[in-house]
C-alpha cells in the first residue's frame, strides 16, 4: 500500500484545490496537494516537505482527518488528509495544472475529485457545518 498525506489548505475562509498535471496518473483531476510519503517519515513531515516542494509554502497542521483506502490499480492508495492553515509564502504551481481557492460549501463537492478525496471532501463539509 502507498502512503499519501495530503493537505486542505485554509486561508480567510477558502480552502485550495488543485488540478492534477495532464502526464500524470489521474491527470486533470482534482486533489489536495500533497505526496507520496518517503521512508522513515511521519506523515505530518510528508506533508510539511510536500507543500514546500508542490507549491512553495509554508503551513501548519491544524488537524488530521480520518485516513481513506482506495484501489487504484494495480496498488491501494492509502490517502492521509491534513486540515492545514496556510502560513506565508507567495504559491508557485511547481507541480498543478491550475488551483482554486474555494468556499467549503457546495462548490467544492463539484470538483471532479480524484476518487481518494470524495470522502475527504464529504467529512471536511461535515466539520466545516458543525
Ligand atoms: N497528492 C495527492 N495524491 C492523491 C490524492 N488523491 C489520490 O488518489 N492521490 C494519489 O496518490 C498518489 C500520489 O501521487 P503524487 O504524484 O501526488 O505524489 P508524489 O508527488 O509523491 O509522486 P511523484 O514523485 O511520483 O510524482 C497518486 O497515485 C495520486 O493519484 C490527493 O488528494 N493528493
Amino acid at each position: 500500500m502507498v502512503q499519501v498525506a495530503c493537505a486542505i489548505i485554509e486561508n480567510h475562509g477558502k480552502v485550495l484545490v488543485a488540478q492534477r498535471s495532464k502526464e500524470k496518473q489521474l491527470g486533470l483531476k482534482w486533489e489536495f496537494p500533497g505526496g507520496k510519503l518517503c521512508e522513515g517519515e511521519s506523515a505530518e513531515e510528508c506533508i510539511y516537505r510536500e507543500i514546500r516542494e508542490e507549491l512553495g509554502i509554508e503551513i501548519e497542521v491544524i488537524r488530521p482527518l480520518t485516513p481513506t483506502v482506495t484501489e487504484q490499480s494495480p496498488i491501494s492508495i492509502k490517502l492521509i488528509p491534513f486540515v492545514c492553515k496556510y502560513i506565508s509564502g507567495p504559491i508557485v504551481m511547481n507541480d498543478h495544472n491550475a488551483i482554486r481557492w474555494v468556499s467549503p460549501g457546495f462548490a467544492l463537492a463539484t470538483f471532479d475529485w480524484c476518487p481518494a478525496d470524495i470522502p475527504v471532501v464529504t467529512e471536511y463539509l461535515k466539520i466545516c457545518r458543525s
